[in-house]
């Protein structure tokens, strides 16, 4: 017999299944758990720091795949301000450049982290498959793999209010990138969400493809954090902060 396909889920509904998938969130991965609660080594702090640098270079790389995939000029015209964002754009450094920044109040040098020479291998294939995603698939597609986004306010938050505390030997000035992304990914957040609401809400295949993909993107995160977890990735370094 033929059965009627289900209708699409309502705008909120949707919306509230997409944040439903908080649950598979990174902030409850173990390594990321290990450190909320203090209990990361110097080293190992240092070793999560260089490896995910690895995601903070390729995320412009990412939105320009998207970019180039994506045909609507208004759309473009919001986007590209995520790679400014990352890349600085006249006196504002950028992201990368604070991300290092994370690396000296951790104990690292600049090369230390541009080298790329901590970087496992299972991280940087992580990173990589969200790359590919986002040239691959179809821009709506690629733009609906950032929703992760909705809950890194949440993660970032947590850093600046646990690190000060749990690890008083990191310059407090390092915390500038968590502080940033706050605003940054609040406001990125609603332009992907809206984008996604409209788009797949035509039909209930449609929005169960975003779903989906919002889960592929969430064990991109995971398995990022496996990585970094499971190559005992340690950074042991010469002086006070060895
Ligand atoms: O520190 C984190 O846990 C975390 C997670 C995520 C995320 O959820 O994808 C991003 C970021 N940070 C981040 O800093 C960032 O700029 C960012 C961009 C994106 C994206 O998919 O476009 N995700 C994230």
């Amino acid at each position: 017999m033929y059965a009627e396909p289900a209708p699409p889920w309502s705008r909120p509904a949707f919306e509230e299944q997409l944040r439903g998938k908080s649950t598979s969130y990174h902030i409850h991965h173990p390594f990321h758990v290990m450190m909320a609660e203090g209990r990361l080594t110097p080293a190992q702090l240092r070793g999560w720091v260089a490896n995910r640098f690895y995601y903070q270079i390729s995320i412009p790389r990412k939105d320009a795949a998207i970019l180039s995939n994506c045909p609507d000029r208004e759309v473009r015209r919001e986007w590209a301000q995520r790679i400014l964002d990352h890349d600085g754009y006249g006196d504002d450094d950028g992201g990368i450049e604070a991300w290092i920044g994370l690396g000296q109040a951790v104990g690292l040098s600049r090369d230390d982290v541009t080298s790329l020479r901590y970087v496992v291998p299972a991280a940087r294939f992580a990173v990589d498959a969200y790359v590919n995603f986002a040239r691959q698939a179809s821009w709506q597609e690629a733009v609906a793999s950032s929703l992760t986004e909705l809950f890194a306010p949440h993660i970032h938050q947590q850093r600046i209010d646990t690190w000060p505390q749990h690890y008083p030997w990191v310059d407090v000035e390092g915390l500038r990138y968590f502080k940033s992304r706050l605003t940054q990914a609040r406001r990125d957040v609603q332009h992907g969400l809206h984008l996604t609401l409209d788009y797949f809400s035509r039909s209930r295949e449609l929005q169960e493809r975003a779903l989906d993909i919002l889960q592929f993107k969430l064990d991109v995160l995971w398995a990022l954090a496996d990585a970094i977890m499971l190559s005992q990735c340690e950074i042991e370094i010469k002086g006070p902060k060895a």
